[in-house]
């Protein structure tokens, strides 16, 4: 079994006293940034004028511009988008760092697929939570804490292994356990995940389902219900204990449905196509795609998106959702 870290196993001192600076305040900027000041490390913000710099400033933060804080800061923690991070890196970054300094990274993207080439004299390593930056934030006050990944991509000082420890202990995620990879383990499962499993694959699969249900004649609410609302309630029973938790509350009907039926729906086909998106991950194709999209204004991601938005379980499910106080997002879109 792998080496998982848990807080016992972690020297947190190295970076206490360290300015650390989070540049980017969005999902998992505010979240890393919040958790390591309750934790006692000095933290300040990079970022550009704009919505996130008033929110980290109404959030009790010192903030700069990422050139200002990059030049203040030991640490420098890159949270802005993957896609504009070489950029900044190049204009704001890379002109300020120091000998010694750390440049650390919540995913392997820039680093693994070269967009950015950081000098040998600063340690670079990545902590990864493996959870969206809200819920980092919220299972933190929560009491409980995201798992993460660390990898050390280049070691200047000596201590960048001790320093990455530290830094996933800061953000709370040693509570959870942490485990050591590299930038390539972390960039590729990553992509993968989001896009075969977590993201891609269900809301492919929701969407499916839905669309299966109403077009047979089936009212979309209750194929909302049935597709997208009772999801979260079925995950979190693996969550808390694995399939066989899932299938132990569940009937047993539907439980010999789920071992009769579910390989006809995720068949050798999809494994094989699962394959080949892994493979674009592999050799670049997928990064290189992505940045050209973003490149040319992103005509497809828009257009999907709107696309998206105007579905009918996203129509069905807005109506629905007014009448369920209870399940209100607890994340305030665009914070
Ligand atoms: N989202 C997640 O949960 C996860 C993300 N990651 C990784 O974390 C990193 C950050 O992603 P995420 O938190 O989703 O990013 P977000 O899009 O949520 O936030 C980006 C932040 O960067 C700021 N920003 C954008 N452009 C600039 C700029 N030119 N100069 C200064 N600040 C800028 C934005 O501020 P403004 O308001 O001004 O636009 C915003 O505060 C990525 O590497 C991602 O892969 C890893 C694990 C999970
Ligand atoms: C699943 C998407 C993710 O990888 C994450 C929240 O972990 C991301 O890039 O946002
Ligand atoms: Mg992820
Ligand atoms: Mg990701």
């Amino acid at each position: 079994m792998a080496k998982v870290y848990y807080q016992d196993a972690v020297q947190t001192n190295v970076l206490k006293g360290k300015t650390i600076a989070i540049v980017g305040y969005g999902s998992q900027g505010h979240a890393h940034a919040q958790n390591l000041r309750d934790n006692g490390f000095d933290v300040i913000i990079g970022l550009r004028q704009g919505r996130s710099w008033n929110i980290a400033v109404q959030d009790g933060f010192e903030v700069k511009t990422v050139a200002e804080a990059a030049k203040a800061a030991e640490v420098i923690m890159i949270l802005l988008p993957d896609e504009l991070q070489g950029d900044v890196y190049n204009q704001e970054i890379a002109p300020n760092l120091e000998a010694g300094n750390a440049l650390v990274f919540a995913h392997g993207f820039n680093v693994h697929f070269g967009e950015i080439k950081p000098p040998a004299d600063v340690d670079v390593f990545l902590v990864a939570p493996k959870g969206p930056g809200h819920l980092v934030r919220r299972t933190f006050v929560e009491g409980g804490a995201v798992p993460a990944l660390f990898a050390v991509y280049q070691d200047a000082t000596g201590t960048a292994r001790e320093k990455a420890l530290s830094y996933a202990d800061g953000i709370g995620s040693t509570r959870a356990g942490v485990l050591e990879t590299t930038f390539k383990e972390e960039t590729e499962t990553d992509l993968f995940g989001e896009q075969a499993v977590l993201c891609g694959g269900t809301t492919a699969l929701v969407k499916a389902g839905f669309e299966t249900l109403v077009e047979a004649g089936y009212q979309p609410e209750v194929a909302y219900f049935e597709c997208l609302h009772e999801l979260k309630l079925i995950v979190d029973l693996m969550y808390e204990g694995g399939l066989e938790n899932m299938r132990y509350s569940i009937s047993d009907t539907a439980q010999w449905g789920d071992f009769v039926t579910g390989h006809r729906v995720v068949t050798d086909a999809t494994k094989a196509a699962m394959k080949d998106v892994l493979k674009d991950i592999q050799d670049g194709t997928f990064a290189k795609g992505w940045i050209e999209e973003h490149k040319s204004g992103r005509p497809n991601f828009n257009a999907i998106n709107e696309a998206d938005n105007k579905h009918q379980i996203e129509v069905v499910g807005r109506e629905l959702r007014a009448m369920m106080p209870f399940v209100k997002p607890k994340v305030k879109m665009g914070v």
